[in-house]
Order: C-alpha cells, then structure tokens, then sequence
C-alpha cells in the first residue's frame, strides 16, 4: 500500500486526492489547505483528514472551527509520497521541505523542469520515474501533446510538429483572471514552454509551439500541424489515435461542436465535476496533406494531468509497469470515453405511444 499525501486542495489537488482515494494500491493520508475557505468542507465531506499546508497558520483554522489532523510536517512524516499541488512556483519553494522529510514528491507542470529528478507522462515517459524521489508531471498542454505525438512518432515519425494552443483564460473558479474581451499572445515569443516541455517527455520530436490566451475558462484548443517521415492514411491515423486510451475520437456528427458541447458530453457520462481526462480530438478535423497531418484537439486543464499523477507515484514507489498502472488508473477512474454513436451502436429509447 503506498501512502499518499496531497498538499494543495485546490483545481488539481482536489482532483488527485478522489483518484488516489480510488485506487487499490494506495491510501490517501490526508490533503492540505492553505487557508479555511469553503474547499475544507469538500474535504470533509468526503471523509479526507485535513492539514495545515502552512505550519503557522493553524490558528486561522482553530478560528474557522476547522478540525486539523495536523500540519504539512505531520503529513510529510506519515506518507510515502507526497502530491505537490500548490499554486505554480510554490512547489519549488516546497521542495526543501519535502527533501527534509525524507518523503519522495510528485511536482506540477507550473514548476520548471529542474525542480525533479525527471519530468513524467505516462505514455512517453514512465520508467524515467521509476524509484526517482521527485518527479514533474508536465502542464495539461504539454501532457497532451505528449499524448498525441508518442504515438505518431512511433508509427510515422514525426519531422516537425507545429502547435497553435489557444488556452483558457482561467479556471471557472478564478474570477480574478482574464482576458475578458480579448485574445492576447501569451507569450509573445516563439516558443512557449510547450515545445520545451514536450522535449522533457519526447526529446528526439522536433516541435514548435505558440500560444494564445483566449476568454473562456472550459477548455485548451490545439490546432495541430505535423508534417511525418511517411505518407499518412487518414483513416489510419484516426484509428492508431482511437487505439489511445487517453485519447478520445470527439464523433463527426455528434453534434458536438466545442468545449461547452463537450463538457456538457462528459456531464451527461456522469464523469464526476463533469472532467475530461482525455484529450478530445476532433474526429472530422483529422485531414492530410501530403505527408503533413491537421488536426484539432481540446484538452480540459483541470482534468488530464490527473491519472498521470497516478501513474507517476506508481512509477516512483512500486514496481508495477507502465501498462498495467495506466490500465489500473484507467479502469479505476472510468478513463476513455466510449461513444456508442461512433460506433452507430446508440441505444434509442422508444417514446410512449401517443394515447
Ligand atoms: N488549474 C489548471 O488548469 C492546471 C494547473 N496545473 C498546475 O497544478 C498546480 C496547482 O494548480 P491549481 O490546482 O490550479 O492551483 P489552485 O490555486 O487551484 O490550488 C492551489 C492549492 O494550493 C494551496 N496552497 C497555497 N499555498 C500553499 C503552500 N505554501 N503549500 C501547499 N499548498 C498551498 C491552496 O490552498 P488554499 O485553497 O487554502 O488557498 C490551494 O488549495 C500548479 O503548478 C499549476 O500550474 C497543471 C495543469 C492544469
Ligand atoms: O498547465 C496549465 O497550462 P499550460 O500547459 O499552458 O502551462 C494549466 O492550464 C495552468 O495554466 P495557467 O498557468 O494559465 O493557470
């Protein structure tokens, strides 16, 4: 049984504490708070025992009437690792005191590069992670371009890839970010840290990226342009990207037309907090020309980092492998999304016959 601890309650934190909790091989200690706010008593709720992420502020949570089973120290000493989901760049600051502990810690994409012994995604990069004491799981951009470039590289090899990512605004939650009526180059330097971070996971895949900020909080967009060592079938590459059980085939025809569509798809699936752990790639955008591939992809930020941060404490503090963990994972959480109208198998309920 691997012992877990999640320091942050927050967008990701929360998340990573459900699926660890879901999972057979691992025992959720406790989860952290920096602060008394209304995500303790999801906490609460769901039974998780509640810590003090910063050791002095106890008191605001004695003040709150808020139970604590201890502080950050306390955790730290009674897990095996800890899942760091503080703000970006608080993790770095967090190091020191992991390292002090003894006690092995899962990083965020927000973190740089060199705040872990290896950068983590499963499909391209588990056994980097094996018996590491900390690792990063790259950002939610940069896991789905992982995603999705392991497998066309492997298949048709990748010369240069180019990347467009429109990313939200903000999550729903985070009133105070923006733009609100405008799309901005963020950054405006070529390239972001996307292409970088894929390097983190796929070093040989030569990739550009540039990115935008757009108003809206449900989704990333990725307008995607590789051009392969080998003629591509489009066929063929929609069923190797079919074949990808993080990767889900948004149907053509679905009616299913953007990030609004596709979240409400995964509500009505009774995905928990409506999350869509899956790149969404949309079937009908997949086109080739000559040996260059398009195609769009829609990536939910605050869910597909989650089963690789699974992944990543089982390849830090088990031996189980690569497959089997993202299929444990998977299966544990519901991972891959089944449509049964791509598959023209869609059960219709017969309506009662007018009397
Ligand atoms: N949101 C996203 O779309 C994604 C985020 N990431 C990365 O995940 C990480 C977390 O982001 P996100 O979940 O959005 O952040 P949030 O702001 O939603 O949550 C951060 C959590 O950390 C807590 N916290 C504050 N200070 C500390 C501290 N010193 N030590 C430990 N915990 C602290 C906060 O407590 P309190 O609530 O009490 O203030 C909060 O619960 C970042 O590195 C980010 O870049 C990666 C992929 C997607
Ligand atoms: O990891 C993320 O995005 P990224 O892959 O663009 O860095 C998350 O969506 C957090 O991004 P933010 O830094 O805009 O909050």
């Amino acid at each position: 049984m691997i012992r877990v601890g999640v320091n942050g309650y927050g967008t990701i934190g929360k998340r990573v504490a459900d699926a660890v909790a879901a999972q057979a091989d691992m025992e959720l200690v406790g989860v952290t708070k920096a602060s008394p706010d209304y995500g303790v008593e999801a906490a609460a709720r769901r039974g998780y025992d509640l810590y003090a992420a910063v050791e002095d502020r106890t008191d605001e949570f004695a003040a709150a009437g808020v139970d604590l089973a201890g502080a950050i120290g306390d955790l730290l000493d009674a897990v095996d690792v800890v899942v760091d989901c503080a703000p970006s760049g608080v993790g770095e600051r967090n190091a020191p005191v992991y390292e002090a502990h003894d006690t092995k810690a899962v990083f965020q994409g927000g973190e740089d590069a060199a705040v872990a012994d290896a950068s983590f995604n499963a499909r391209g990069r588990f056994e980097a992670a094996r018996g590491a004491d900390s690792v990063r799981v790259v950002s939610c951009n940069t896991t789905a371009l992982s995603r999705l470039l392991a497998p066309l590289d492997e298949t048709y090899g990748v010369e240069k890839a180019r990347v467009t990512l429109v990313r939200r605004g903000g999550d729903p939650n985070e009133t105070d970010r923006g733009p609100i009526n405008d799309i901005v180059p963020d950054p405006a330097t070529v390239p972001s840290h996307h292409g970088p971070d894929v390097n983190e996971i796929l070093p040989d895949v030569t990739v550009d990226t540039a990115a935008l900020k757009a108003p809206v909080t449900g989704m990333h967009t990725h307008s995607v342009n590789v051009t392969l060592e080998t003629d591509p079938d489009p066929a063929a590459v929609r069923d190797l990207l079919a074949d990808e059980s993080r990767i889900f085939l948004v149907p053509e025809g679905a009616g299913i037309d953007g990030a609004g569509a596709l979240k409400e798809y995964a509500a009505d699936a009774g995905r928990p907090r409506g999350d869509l752990w899956e790149n969404c790639v949309w079937e009908e955008s997949i086109s080739v020309t000559g040996r260059d591939l398009y195609l769009f992809q829609n990536v939910h930020q605050e869910a597909d980092v989650v089963p690789e941060n699974v992944d990543a404490i089982r390849a830090m503090a088990s031996d189980v492998d690569a497959a089997e963990s993202v299929a444990r994972t998977n299966e544990t959480l519901g991972v891959g999304l089944d449509s049964r109208l791509a598959d023209g198998e869609l059960v219709r309920t017969e309506l009662p016959a007018d009397d």
